[in-house]
């Protein structure tokens, strides 16, 4: 090809005619510069023509510029040059076209790739020159090398991702990593076209992954989720699995699956969840212990403080009938003594004693006594005010402390408690009534402290019971005398029966009718060496508070009998033997069995015995008082209602206990001369006794008038000074052969 260095200008039609030459240079022209690759015509290595594309990918505006210009400016340096020559130039020789890639240098120094295509004009004859093409294939080039540097970055992410890449078509394997191999422990390649079913353990597992996955990226959806997948060597491995359509379009395409073994993960979570799970459970059972621990403190501290309180409580108060005990009375007492000398205002101490309670214990059990004591604590608190203190000092003795009462006061308060008293008391089946006796001691003519006016209230208390019981009495210091010397009686008392000091004398009970001795009546007589002869009317009393009434009581009783006995041995065939028995000895359970036995010990039948008992026994418990008599009379023993009149006897009580005779008490007829209303009392006594069937024998007869009148009212026996005192056994013996004779 001949390219003219440049060509002259086109000529307008008819102006002048083209040669054929011409046209065809033109022609080749327009070819040449419309071609879009760069074309070269070189001699010598210098630039001869060249057209418009060649000058543009070097940066030249117009082929001239180029004209003359050697061609090793056109590449990078000059080996490069060189080589491409050493390169082409063996081949076009032999007539061959070279095509090479070539770096290649602008005007301005860029650098670019260009593609050279060249041909000598002559291969014989390089002289001629050759002719080049360049396409600039830069932008090709960048492309290519951009397409290349990420082919190769997907491919190294590929190779050498740490999650399992898997293309699947129709469940078949197309192509996976390295990492997915090795995560099922498969050599490389050793999966290749393997149906996936090959890394489940069973075709159930795999039909069952197809039904989780395929109906969500058949929706054009990413799969995600948990799949436990199969080992070479069997082992389970969990995967957490992407997975997508490659062509959402076309799902005959397959899909690619990123899966990561995620069993060790589970693994950890599995045992963090265990772990957390232990962690949680200790937590749960350290709470619950700590929780149980703190209740258990709360519940030990709940014990405490209330062991504390009980501690004090016991400490304090009376267990049985809750009420305060001489503790407490103590610290009441000092305080309130304190404010009543600060104040001016009186003050009042009651000492109680419930009358004969200890035979309620004796005969009915100590059961009934605590249940009676309750119900007596219950009714004394109920009487007093809020301010008072009602103390249990222990058996069956109280003391209320009254802040403000004066002797008025004092009184109504024992008045009151007198008359709550005399309601029943319903224990079980028992109606039981108890009577107190109770002393009052005022502050502070009677003590200015606690000890002392307790001490005054006890004595003025015993006073009340000397008195009759039932009563109440202030102190006054000639009781105190009087304490002093019933002290000394009951210490004496002790060593009575053992230093032999006790004596019975007897008096005889006339038979009206026949005028003879029916009966005696033993009586019980003590003289001491230093305090002399004391009475049975001082010393009883005290024989019952100490409980020495129950020795005592036996000793009479054995000694009379044992008289009796005698007595009948020597000719007093009929004589029969009246004992009085105090109602202590009375609710001994044991009394009927050694009545009787002391009976037998003497030979002498029972209705030799007459035993005398006052109204007082069956006022606490007329129930069991009933009971006892019938024991007494179901053996053949008599009994007579001693000093009748004075207590509180009911017709219908004197019939139920069987009553063998009544006694008049003397008090009735010391003044039947004087009184019509003992004559009364007298007669009607009578009258009543003979309508029940009863004896009557009349006491302290001491006139002939007194004797005519009994006689004359139907009266069975007298008794009284005017037959005679009560005697020793053998002036009695005396006595009653005189009125034999
Ligand atoms: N439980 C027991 N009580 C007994 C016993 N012995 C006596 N007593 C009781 O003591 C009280 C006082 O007795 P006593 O001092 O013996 O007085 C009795 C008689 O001496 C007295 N009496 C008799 N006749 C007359 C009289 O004409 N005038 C008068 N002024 N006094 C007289 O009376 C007492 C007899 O009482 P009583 O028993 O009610 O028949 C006294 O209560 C005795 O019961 C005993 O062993 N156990």
């Amino acid at each position: 090809m001949y390219l003219p260095h440049s060509l002259p200008p086109l000529q307008p039609s008819g102006l002048l005619a083209d040669t054929p030459l011409q046209r065809t240079l033109r022609e080749q022209q327009t070819l040449l510069d419309s071609a879009g690759a760069g074309i070269v015509f070189m001699r010598q290595r210098v630039v001869v023509r060249c057209n418009q594309r060649y000058a543009e990918i070097f940066g030249y505006e117009a082929p001239e510029q180029l004209a003359g210009l050697g061609s090793e400016s056109f590449y990078p340096d000059r080996e490069a040059f060189r080589e491409l020559g050493r390169d082409a130039y063996p081949a076009m020789s032999q007539g061959q076209t070279y095509r090479v890639e070539r770096q290649m240098r602008r005007r301005n120094g860029d650098l670019f790739w260009g593609h050279l295509t060249g041909r000598l004009i002559n291969p014989q004859d390089t002289a001629e020159g050759s002719i080049w093409i360049l396409d600039d294939i830069d932008d090709h080039k960048q492309a290519q090398a951009q397409l290349s540097a990420a082919l190769r970055e997907k491919q190294a992410l590929f190779d050498h991702a740490m999650v399992g890449i898997v293309f699947l078509r129709d469940r078949h394997l197309t192509r996976c990593n390295r990492h997915f191999e090795q995560m099922l422990g498969y050599g490389p390649g050793e999966l290749a076209t393997s149906p996936s079913r090959r890394w489940y353990a069973s075709d159930a597992q795999w039909e069952e992954v197809g039904r989780r996955c395929y109906p969500v990226l058949a929706a054009g959806l990413s799969f995600e989720g948990e799949i436990e997948m199969c080992r070479k060597d069997g082992t389970a491995v969990v995967c957490e699995v992407r997975s997508k359509l490659i062509d959402a379009a076309d799902p005959s395409e397959g899909s690619i699956w990123i899966t990561m073994d995620i069993t060790e993960r589970k693994q950890t979570q599995a045992a963090l969840a265990l772990a957390h799970e232990r962690l949680e459970q200790q937590v749960q059972d350290r709470t619950r212990e700590l929780r149980e621990t703190v209740d258990s403190l709360h519940s030990e501290i709940r014990d405490r403080k209330a062991d504390q309180e009980r501690i004090y409580w016991l400490a304090h108060y009376d267990a049985l009938t809750g009420l305060p005990n001489r503790t407490l009375l103590g610290e009441r007492a000092e305080h309130a003594i304190r404010l009543a000398r600060e104040s001016g205002t009186p003050l009042a101490v009651v000492f109680l004693d419930l009358d004969h309670f200890k035979h309620v214990n004796d005969s009915l059990g100590h059961r009934v006594g605590d249940a009676l004591l309750v119900e007596i604590a219950r009714r004394l608190r109920a009487v007093v005010r809020e301010k008072d203190t009602v103390c249990r000092l222990g058996g069956d003795e109280f003391v209320l402390l009254l802040p403000g009462a004066n002797a008025h006061g004092a009184a109504r308060v024992a008045g009151k408690l007198q008359e709550a008293s005399r309601q029943y008391y319903q224990i079980d089946h028992h109606e039981l009534t108890m009577a107190p006796s109770m002393g009052i001691a005022l502050f502070p003519g009677d003590g200015e402290d606690f000890d002392t006016l307790t001490q005054s209230a006890d004595v003025a208390m015993y006073q009340a019971k000397l008195d009759g019981r039932n009563t109440f009495r202030f102190f006054t210091p000639e009781m105190q005398a009087q304490s002093v010397r019933a002290l000394q009686l009951e210490n004496a008392l002790r060593r009575a029966l053992e230093r032999d000091q006790l004596r019975m004398h007897y008096q005889p009970q006339m038979d009206l009718t026949t005028g003879r001795v029916h009966s005696v009546e033993a009586l019980l007589r003590w003289h001491h060496p230093q305090l002399g002869t004391i009475s049975p009317a001082e010393f009883i009393p005290i024989a019952e508070d100490s409980g020495q009434i129950l020795p005592i009581g036996e000793w009479v009783l054995r000694t009379a009998l044992q008289q009796l006995k005698a007595w009948r041995d020597r000719g007093f065939a009929d004589l029969s033997m009246a004992v009085n028995l105090s109602a202590i000895q009375f609710r001994q359970p044991q009394l009927p069995e050694m009545v009787s036995q002391i009976l037998a010990e003497m030979e002498l039948p029972s209705d030799a015995l007459e035993l005398e008992l006052t109204e007082g026994v069956a006022v606490d418990d007329p129930h069991t008082a009933a009971a006892t008599m019938n024991q007494l009379h179901a053996r053949g023993v008599r009994l007579s209602m001693d000093d009748f009149g004075t207590g509180y006897s009911s017709l219908s009580q004197l019939k139920r206990f069987q009553i063998f005779k009544l006694k008049i008490d003397q008090s009735f007829v010391r003044d039947l001369g004087n009184d019509g209303n003992d004559r009364a009392i007298v007669s009607a006594i009578i009258r009543m006794a003979q309508a029940l069937g009863m004896r009557t024998t009349a006491e302290g007869v001491e006139t002939e008038s007194q004797l005519a009148f009994l006689r004359e009212q139907g009266c069975d026996e007298a008794q009284g000074y005017h037959f005679s005192t009560p005697l020793p056994a053998p002036e009695l013996e005396t006595f009653m052969r005189r009125r034999l004779a």
